[in-house]
């Protein structure tokens, strides 16, 4: 029995997983639902760990997603939707210049993007038709202003949405030879910070709705 690996950051987002797999009518013990943690660094020591035990134990995910809540881009990805990323981009790993931001790629350091497995990515396509498809951003700050929101569409044009974990997860799973995804519901526009404007509520019913299709 080959398993599913599904990573979240909070507990609230792995429960809103766990409700929908459990609606998919999918053996849940095929699927495993964690928490590891806020931000790209969490989420890349905590997936590898999960990665390396099962494999240790001889019983391998055969994939892992990235799942969760996310910031939508407006016009792009409005609250309430879901997005896959086509590609998982760390939007702030680089450096400042007078000339403007330096991705790590452009200073010679890897690269700062990973795309999502083509066959895991058909297959939640085909499962949630109404996902936009598109560049998920993965920023261990959350953007709180116009111009940020603006000079990250300038520099990743296909960008849909941001989040903090989905790269993080990407590079422990590559190291793996695991196929990675990511899933995310919208639970707040990206722009001038405002939490009270977050419709976490919202985004939590839409993860449960998007697991139990992608499960199904
Ligand atoms: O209130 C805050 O400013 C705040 C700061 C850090 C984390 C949070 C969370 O609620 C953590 C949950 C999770 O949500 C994802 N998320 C949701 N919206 C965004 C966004 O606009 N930009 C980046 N990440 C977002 C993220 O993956 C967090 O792990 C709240």
């Amino acid at each position: 029995m080959t398993r599913l690996l599904i990573v979240t950051a909070v507990e609230a987002e792995a429960a809103a997983v766990r409700t929908g797999v459990l609606a998919s009518g999918v053996d849940p013990a095929t699927v495993d639902v964690i928490p590891v943690g806020v931000g790209p660094a969490a989420a890349a020591a905590g997936t590898a760990r999960l990665l390396a035990l099962a494999e240790a134990g001889g019983a391998a995910y055969r994939a892992v997603i990235s799942a969760g809540i996310a910031g939508g881009f407006p016009g792009r990805a409005e609250v309430g939707a879901t997005v896959l990323g086509a590609r998982t981009i760390a939007a702030d790993l680089g450096a400042e210049s007078p000339e403007g931001f330096l991705p790590v790629d452009r200073l010679g350091f890897g690269s700062n993007l990973l795309e999502a497995d083509p066959a895991l990515l058909k297959t939640l396509t085909t499962a949630l038709p109404h996902a936009i498809v598109g560049d998920i951003l993965t920023l261990s700050t959350v953007t709180g202003t116009a111009g940020t929101a603006a000079a990250l569409l300038t520099r990743h044009p296909d960008a849909v949405a941001e989040a903090m974990e989905g790269y993080g997860v990407a590079c422990a799973a590559q190291a793996a030879g695991v196929p990675c995804g990511e899933l995310r519901t919208v639970s707040n526009p990206i722009g001038p910070r405002d939490r009270a404007a977050w419709r976490l509520r919202e985004a939590f019913s839409a993860l449960t709705e998007a697991t139990a299709a992608a499960c199904g």
